[in-house]
């Protein structure tokens, strides 16, 4: 991913973050990621680590719309997706899908705590308030269906490096960055 794109992105999700009032801590820890596949307009996702316990974990996250954070799961990690603002459109498989594509399968998930038969690979909107929780397993892929969106993220243990498993086996979770521009923002994985 080029540095201007990284650049880019983070003065978007800042500008966003503050016209909606969202303020970040001091030192955000920023992670822009095009998850390898270098079309990130397409594919990518703009993240703030809020808090890394080795309990819990708190993200604050970015995206406009069209852009997808692809089907992946989790082994360890469960976790609650929140619309904070915009709408947030997902994806969600009770088991590896073949490809990311809707079957009749259905199988239960929470929303806003209540349970509700979902349809594998079959659109689920939340709208802001809104949250889903996903437990370890579930994989699942998400996009705003909104022009951008905030997307907020409370969960157990964090681990992006050993944790994440994608469909696709060509992607990479952290992008490696060409430098055609001065850096603006440090990322995590500098
Ligand atoms: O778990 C999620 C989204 O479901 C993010 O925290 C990851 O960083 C994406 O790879």
């Amino acid at each position: 991913m080029k540095r201007s794109e990284i650049n880019r992105a983070f003065h978007e999700a800042s500008d966003c973050f503050a016209k909606q009032g969202w303020a970040l801590p001091p030192r955000p820890r920023w992670d822009i990621t095009d998850f390898g596949l270098g079309d990130f307009r397409r594919c990518g996702l703009t993240l703030v680590n809020l808090a890394t316990e080795p309990e819990y974990c708190e993200k604050l996250m970015y995206a406009r719309r069209g852009q997808i954070t692809p089907c992946h799961a989790h082994q360890k990690k469960k976790e609650d997706i929140i619309c904070r603002v915009g709408e947030l459109s997902l994806r969600l498989w009770p088991t590896k899908p073949a490809s990311a594509g809707e079957s009749t399968e259905t199988f239960p998930v929470r929303v806003d705590g209540e349970v509700y038969a979902a349809t594998a690979g079959k659109l689920l909107v939340l709208f802001a308030g809104s949250r889903v929780t996903l437990p370890p397993g579930l994989w699942h892929e998400f996009f705003p269906t909104s022009e951008e969106c905030i997307i907020g993220e409370v969960s157990t243990a964090n681990d992006d490096l050993r944790d994440n498993f994608f469909l696709d086996a060509e992607i990479g979770r952290f992008s490696t960055i060409e430098e055609d521009a001065p850096a603006h923002v440090r990322l995590v994985s500098e």
